[in-house]
């Protein structure tokens, strides 16, 4: 039975959307949560403004912090070019096991790894465990209050290089101000606000592009 709201999204999914159309995966997942259920997903509008920023970056070896149901790992992998990869972590076991399902629906399954487990202790496993040299991109979107630590976790692992781009979702609501202060001010990162709207919502929200100096 689909006892939680993420396993409803999921069958919603499964009925309406085109098995290996990932288009059509994030298309469901948009109509259900505007219609029935609001979801965190990172939505249509905010979602359009990441396909820009990843189609300009072009990346080979990205990394997701927080996956959820999967729809923006499904919304970034369906725009990858042959041989790129997108790691994403996922902390709630539950998420995880929608995520895989709606990323195996999609077709997307060859480009994208979920990996289940707290950030702080998979960040230091990527170059080891996981044979990452450096990050092309990095979207982070998962505990607010984790997306500081998290990017100089980062840095410190070196898993950043010059002209790596990094993208925070919900720097405004429900916000990071501790994240936008240190990207914005540290030195390190060339910073690009790009305002939007909360998914599914009429409220305020905005996406923080943050490209590393190296
Ligand atoms: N590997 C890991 N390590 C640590 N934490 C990890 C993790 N993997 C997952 N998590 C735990 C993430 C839990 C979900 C994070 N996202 C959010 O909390 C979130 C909340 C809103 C929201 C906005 C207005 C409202 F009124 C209510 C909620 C919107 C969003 O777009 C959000 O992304
Ligand atoms: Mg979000």
């Amino acid at each position: 039975m689909n006892h939680t709201k993420e396993q409803r999204v999921l069958q919603y999914v499964l009925d309406n959307a085109t098995r290996g159309d990932p288009q059509s995966v994030v298309d469901s997942i948009d109509n259900y949560c505007n219609k029935e259920e609001w979801a965190m997903n990172v939505g249509d509008q905010k979602g359009l403004i990441l396909d820009n920023i990843v189609n300009e970056s072009n990346p080979c070896v990205l990394l997701e912090l927080g996956t959820y149901c999967g729809y923006s790992a499904v919304r970034i992998a369906r725009l990858l070019k042959p041989g790129a990869h997108l790691y994403t972590v996922e902390f709630n076991p539950a998420f995880a096991a929608v995520a895989k399902q709606m990323i195996e629906f999609a077709g997307v399954q060859d480009k994208v790894q979920i990996l289940e487990g707290n950030t702080q202790d998979i960040i230091p496993q990527l170059k080891k465990k996981y044979e990452v040299d450096t990050l092309d991109f990095v979207f982070i979107d998962h505990w607010k209050d984790k997306y500081l630590e998290d990017t100089k976790l980062l840095e410190k692992c070196n898993l950043l290089r010059k002209g790596t781009v990094v993208l925070a979702d919900n720097v405004i609501v429900p916000g990071a101000p501790d994240f936008l202060e240190y990207v914005r001010t540290c030195g390190r990162y060339d910073c690009t606000n790009y305002p939007s709207f909360l998914e599914y919502m009429d409220e305020k929200d905005a996406l923080e592009k943050a490209i590393f100096r190296g």
